[in-house]
Formats: C-alpha cells, sequence, structure tokens
C-alpha cells in the first residue's frame, strides 16, 4: 500500500456533529438537550426555538451531514482509500453513543474523529471530547469492546478548509452591486462565545487574561487575514475587514465577544462603507446560525439600513474539504505510524496539535473529557 494512504492503525471514521431537528415535534426536545446544565435564559430558549419554528422546525444541519457523508465516501472511493466512514451527533439522532455502539458491534476498536468545528473552544472542542468519553463510559457499563478515538486536529488553516472560502468571498463580491464592489468591506463572522471562554480557549500557553479573545479569536483572526490576503490578491483591491460575531446567547449581564454583526452592520452604514460581504468562516456548513442569524436577521437588519450585502458561502461538502479530511486522517495515522508527515497549513499559527494538552479549554465544571492528554480510557470488562 503506498505510505500516501495507508489509514493504519485506524480501522474507521466517525464524523462527529451538532445535531439538529428534522421537525417541529423535534425543537423542543432537542434544545432541552442542547442547553441541559448550561443555564441558558428561558427567553432566549423560546427565540431561538422561534428561528427553528420559522423554517418547519427543520435544522439545515443534518442534511449538510448527510451531503458531507456522501462526500467523504466519495472521495476515500476515488483516492483508493478503504475506511468506512460513520456519523454521529451530540444532541440528536443518529445519537454518538448509538453510533459509537454500531462501530464496536461492526468490530471497529482504532476510531479517527473529525468534529463539524474548525477552531478551538470548549463548545468546539472539549465538549465534544466530553461527550466521547461518556459514550464511552456506557459502552463500558453495557459489557462492550471500549475502542479507541483519537480527534482529528483543528483544521481552521487547511488549504482545503480556506480556499473554498476564499472562492465564496470572491463569488460575493462579484454578486454586489458594481457601483459598490470595490468599495465593500468584508465582516468575517463567527459564533460568540462567553469572554472567559474565550481567554481560556486553546492550550494553557493559548490562554489570555486581558480579553484578547485566546486560541479561539486568533486562529479565526489568522484565517481572515489568510481570506483577506487572497482576496486582494485575486482582485487587486483591498477590502478592509474586521472579524464580528454572531448568535450570542446567555444572561445580557455575562460579557461576550462582540461587537455583534447587527451593530457592526449599523456602525459600517454610519462610516459610510458603500456595501458588507458577510463570511462566516466560523461555521462549517450553512448551520441555523447562518440561515436565521445572518441570511434572516442580519440581512434585514441592512435592507432596513439600505446597505447592500452579500453572504458568502460555507465550506459544506465541497470536494476540497473532503479531501482535506482524509488528508488529515492520513496525516494523523502516519503520526501515529511514527512517522513524520507533512502537516498542511495555511496562515502564521501553523498546524495545530493532535492531542489536546491538560487544561486545554477548560469547562466550567471539570468533567472527564476522552482524547486529549488527561484521558485515561475505560478498560473493558
Ligand atoms: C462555538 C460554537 C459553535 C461552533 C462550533 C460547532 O459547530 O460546534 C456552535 C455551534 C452550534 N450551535 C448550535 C445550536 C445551538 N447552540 C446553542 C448555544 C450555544 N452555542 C455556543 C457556542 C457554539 N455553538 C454557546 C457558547 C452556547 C451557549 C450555551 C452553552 O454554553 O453551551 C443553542 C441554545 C440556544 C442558544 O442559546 O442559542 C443552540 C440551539 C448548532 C446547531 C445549528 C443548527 O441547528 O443548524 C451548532 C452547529
Ligand atoms: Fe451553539
Amino acid at each position: 500500500m503506498p505510505e500516501q494512504c495507508d489509514p493504519r492503525p485506524y480501522d474507521a471514521l466517525l464524523l462527529l456533529s451538532f445535531g439538529g431537528p428534522e421537525g417541529p415535534d423535534d425543537v423542543v426536545p432537542f434544545l432541552e438537550n442542547v442547553t441541559r446544565g448550561r443555564g441558558i435564559p428561558r427567553e432566549r430558549l423560546k427565540e431561538v426555538g422561534q428561528h427553528y419554528f420559522l423554517f418547519g422546525g427543520v435544522s439545515p444541519i443534518n442534511a449538510q451531514n448527510r451531503s458531507l457523508l456522501d462526500a467523504l465516501r466519495k472521495d476515500f472511493a476515488d483516492h483508493g482509500l478503504d475506511l468506512p466512514v460513520y456519523w454521529g451527533n451530540r444532541n440528536w439522532a443518529p445519537y454518538l453513543t448509538d453510533t459509537l455502539r454500531a462501530m464496536v458491534r461492526d468490530g471497529h476498536r482504532r476510531i479517527a474523529t473529525l468534529a463539524t468545528s474548525a477552531y478551538a473552544s470548549y463548545s468546539g472542542c472539549r465538549q465534544y471530547r466530553e461527550n466521547l468519553a461518556d459514550a464511552l463510559a456506557t459502552l463500558k457499563a453495557e459489557g462492550l469492546a471500549v475502542p479507541q478515538v483519537d480527534k482529528l486536529r483543528h483544521y481552521f488553516n487547511h488549504p482545503g478548509f480556506v480556499r473554498p472560502m476564499v472562492d465564496g468571498v470572491l463569488a460575493s463580491l462579484a454578486a454586489l452591486p458594481e457601483d459598490v464592489r470595490d468599495g465593500a468591506h468584508l465582516a468575517f463572522t463567527t459564533h460568540s462565545i462567553p469572554a472567559a471562554a474565550a481567554d481560556t480557549s486553546g492550550t494553557p500557553a493559548d490562554h489570555t487574561t486581558d480579553g484578547a479573545g485566546g486560541a479561539y479569536v486568533a486562529q479565526h483572526l489568522d484565517v481572515a487575514r489568510v481570506i483577506a490576503d487572497a482576496v486582494r490578491e485575486e482582485t487587486g483591491v483591498d477590502h478592509p475587514w474586521r472579524l464580528v460575531y454572531q448568535s450570542r446567547s446567555g444572561a445580557p449581564h455575562i460579557p461576550w465577544l462582540e461587537p455583534d454583526i447587527c451593530d457592526h452592520l449599523e456602525e459600517q452604514h454610519r462610516q459610510g462603507v458603500p456595501a458588507v460581504v458577510m463570511a462566516p468562516i466560523g461555521f462549517v456548513s450553512d448551520h441555523m446560525e447562518v440561515k436565521y442569524d445572518l441570511d434572516t436577521e442580519a440581512t434585514a437588519k441592512a435592507a432596513e439600513l439600505g446597505l447592500p450585502v452579500a453572504r458568502s458561502a460555507t465550506v459544506g461538502a465541497d470536494p476540497r474539504f473532503a479531501a482535506s479530511v482524509r488528508d488529515l486522517l492520513l496525516e494523523r495515522a502516519a503520526t501515529e505510524r511514527g512517522l513524520d508527515p507533512r502537516r498542511c497549513a495555511l496562515g502564521a499559527l501553523g498546524a495545530s496539535h493532535d492531542l489536546c494538552p491538560v487544561g486545554c479549554c477548560p469547562a466550567r465544571a471539570p468533567r472527564p473529557a476522552a482524547a486529549g492528554a488527561d484521558w485515561t480510557a475505560p478498560v473493558a470488562p
């Protein structure tokens, strides 16, 4: 087998995602799953429920994961990589625990997992590792073999993730009226998180104490800069840009990352900026946050202001992204075999760590988290 196509020691890939409701009856139980123990105000939950009902109670995320699964299977088959791909979610069917149980029953013992979240943060990384730890503990309690699950590294700066977003921004610029195109500013958006969670995102060495936002903000700024530079190279126009936030929840008195995209659009309009491209670099696909918070709410705000906006595409099931997943998997497989593979990364930060060290993206209340340096696998009985 050629080295670049050797998945050993892995015998399967698990796509690990958030999950979302598939109809009106699913919305409330889904939101209960998401917010269990998270202290989200009731009012906020009612409001977010309305976002889902506006779309028939169907989150776009599951269809997008099914497309990504198809793209991964096609990419693997086209490149002679014979590795089954499974899918499990944190908050809705197919649930992670059920998928892992099926994987073990199918004989898989060494599993690589890709989370549909590209950046470091508690919500985007450690919480998935906690869910893995819970699922593995359940398998153990059921008397099943406990597989080893490795989480593939953060891919925010992988070319297969970044290049489709560059194309997306170029397409959005092209879609703006010609007379405002060259003057357009770029608003890179991501999920707001509590400022305290941002400051403790990433490894302890990445943590900040001055509200600078830790690895979460640093990684987004790095990607934004790479995209803005690539867009300038392509168009010959230097579009000013800023990283802004969306989808804030939580109590108003707790600081979250700011500014919000809607406030930012108002500010840009006040300053006479003629048009804005909203580029949701924090999201792997067109989640409800993109469909509602950007395409519905922020777009309505822009219309009210008379500010032309365009929203650029997320990566979704782009074949270049599927290829980057293959690259990440084969890279990690080679590392696990003791080789020193090339680790693709754009920008200034370099390739992220394979194994989250102790203290990476800590939780408010410490809980076991799998696939990191502080994890001891439960031993099968
Ligand atoms: C960083 C981040 C990502 C990106 C990384 C990743 O992709 O994982 C993400 C993704 C997602 N978040 C999602 C949905 C929700 N997130 C919520 C709540 C929260 N998210 C947070 C952060 C993040 N969330 C935080 C700090 C909270 C507060 C509660 C808490 O501290 O845990 C709530 C509760 C209501 C509300 O408060 O909004 C919902 C319904 C969906 C599904 C969308 C769909 O259906 O298409 C997806 C992909
Ligand atoms: Fe969220």
